[in-house]
């Protein structure tokens, strides 16, 4: 009979109440140790996230998010299609061939968790005979099992698909607010600096190269820089509801190109109201219908004696004449498209179709001459005419900022990226300048234009004025 209380019965042999009684102290002195670690953890958990939230990242929420990734994973790819099999579906029963559901699926494998400021990126293994497309639909799902602000799927590599796993906003972060022109760093020497002054190269002895019309304007979900760069996308489309925030982001275009040798052009048929504080920069602004017509033709006229030059040196874009013999690259910016293409009468019809057609034949012909053109408009629409569609295929970089109906974030980025389209109804109007945008490698991203007030502005412009190129053919607004 064992010792101890009556009724007591050890379930494991040779543990008795004696030797239970004592390990007691031991086992409470664990018990101690213990409580008082995840104590501490916790607090310096709290801390961590309050004072220095990247090393908080790294050393716990990082490694929670990679445990609750592992543990979903299966539940996940079950629940949201992600499975595949690595057994035929069909057999033959007898004369007949049946096509059955896999009763074991083979889990797609969940590879490279690493952890990134933003939060972390992964990779999933596809197995043969699986596409990227339910991956892509599955975004949202991911997000909700996993607890973060949003996932994003690229799926451009072949056999796997890269996962962006975004913690939280960091658009719609107080600091991002409050973001000033000179906290983002330079993006090369080149670029404008908080003393604009300093940043401005001499015209003569600045050799003109691809990479000087790359324009930091703001910051990417993702903790990048966001660039409009027209070397990677020669013609850009901006579309944006009143307040959404375009101007904000075309002046912070305008005064990244305004220090560099890049002529600007202004069309502006609300009576030049928007581009009014680039005057002094720009080579040329059209005010109305009537005068966009003629510097549009005028620019045409140009990149035709551009494509003449570059024959004449055997040459296939500009970049590749005689530092001597190259033309300025040129920046012509439409601020409201629709006005070029509305019709009231008869002679207005003449006018917007030669306006049109000769920024239809900008867009189609100057990407290798240099001429690069920047549309923005309140809304796009298939009612603007047959022409819209043409000149938007030329328009392959994409910016979609607030718009207030649904055909025009179709328009402009439905065609190219149709899973951005959900993305860029859900901006928050509250939050002024987020847009949706093309990126160079990850396919479209949100990012948020950095501010720039009308003073900052207004002294970029006058310490850059004297540096506007005049063009052929055109009049400088000042003159
Ligand atoms: N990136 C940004 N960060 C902070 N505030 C911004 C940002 N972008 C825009 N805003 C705020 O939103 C206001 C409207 O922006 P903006 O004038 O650029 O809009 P818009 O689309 O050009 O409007 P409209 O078509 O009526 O001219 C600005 O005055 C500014 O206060």
């Amino acid at each position: 009979m064992t010792p101890g209380f009556p009724g007591f019965a050890p379930e494991f042999p040779g543990v008795t109440l004696e030797r239970i009684q004592s390990w007691l102290p031991t086992i409470v002195t664990a018990a101690v140790v213990l409580g008082a670690v995840i104590v501490a953890l916790v607090v310096v958990s709290r801390l961590l996230r309050r004072l220095a939230p990247r090393v908080h990242w790294y050393l716990f929420g990082f490694p929670l998010l990679r445990t609750r990734m592992r543990r979903s994973w299966r539940h996940l790819c079950l629940n949201a299609d992600l499975t595949g099999t690595d057994r035929p579906t069909t057999e033959q029963l007898g004369p007949l061939l049946v096509r059955g559901r896999p009763i074991m699926p083979v889990l797609p494998l969940l590879r490279r968790i690493r952890p990134r400021s933003f939060g972390a990126t992964a990779v999933i293994l596809l197995h043969p005979g699986q596409v990227p497309e339910p991956f892509v639909n599955a975004a949202e799902a991911m997000a909700h099992a996993w607890g973060v602000h949003a996932v994003r799927v690229d799926a451009r590599r072949r056999g796997r698909v890269r996962l962006t796993i975004l913690t939280a906003d960091p658009l719609t972060a107080k600091r991002t607010e409050a973001a000033t022109w000179a906290t983002g760093p330079p993006l090369k020497e080149a670029a404008m600096t908080s003393r604009p002054s300093e940043a401005i190269e001499p015209l003569a002895s600045a050799v003109a190269v691809p990479a000087d019309l790359a324009a930091d304007v703001g910051q990417r979900e993702d903790g990048q820089r966001w660039v409009v760069d027209l070397v990677t996308f020669p013609h850009w489309l901006i579309t944006g509801a009143t307040q959404s925030g375009k101007s904000t982001l075309i002046n912070a275009a305008v005064a990244r190109w305004a220090a560099r040798p890049v002529a600007l052009v202004g069309i502006d048929c609300k009576g030049g109201m928007e581009l009014a504080p680039h005057a002094p920069r720009l080579s040329a602004l059209a005010t109305d219908r009537a005068e966009a017509a003629d510097i549009l033709a005028a620019l045409v006229a140009e990149t035709q004696r551009r494509m003449g030059l570059c024959r004449q040196h055997g040459a296939r874009n500009i970049w590749q004449l005689p530092p001597d013999a190259r033309p300025v690259p040129v920046v012509v910016i439409v601020d409201e498209l629709a006005e070029l293409y509305l019709v009231a009468s008869r002679a207005d019809k003449d006018e917007a179709l030669r306006a049109t057609t000769n920024l239809l034949r900008l867009a189609q012909l100057g990407a290798a001459l240099g001429v690069h053109v920047i549309v923005a408009g309140q809304r796009v629409g298939s009612d603007f005419g047959p022409g819209v569609t043409a000149l938007r295929a030329q328009l392959a970089g994409r910016i979609c900022l607030r718009v207030n109906d649904e055909e025009t974030v179709k328009m402009t980025l439905g065609d190219l990226y149709p899973d951005a389209v959900d993305a860029a109804q859900q901006i928050d109007p509250a939050v002024k300048g987020i847009a949706v945008t093309t990126a160079d490698e990850a396919g479209w991203i949100r990012a948020r234009s950095v501010y720039l007030s009308p003073e900052e502005l207004a002294a970029v412009i006058a310490a850059t004025a004297h540096l506007a190129p005049r063009l052929p053919g055109l009049t400088p607004p000042d003159a």
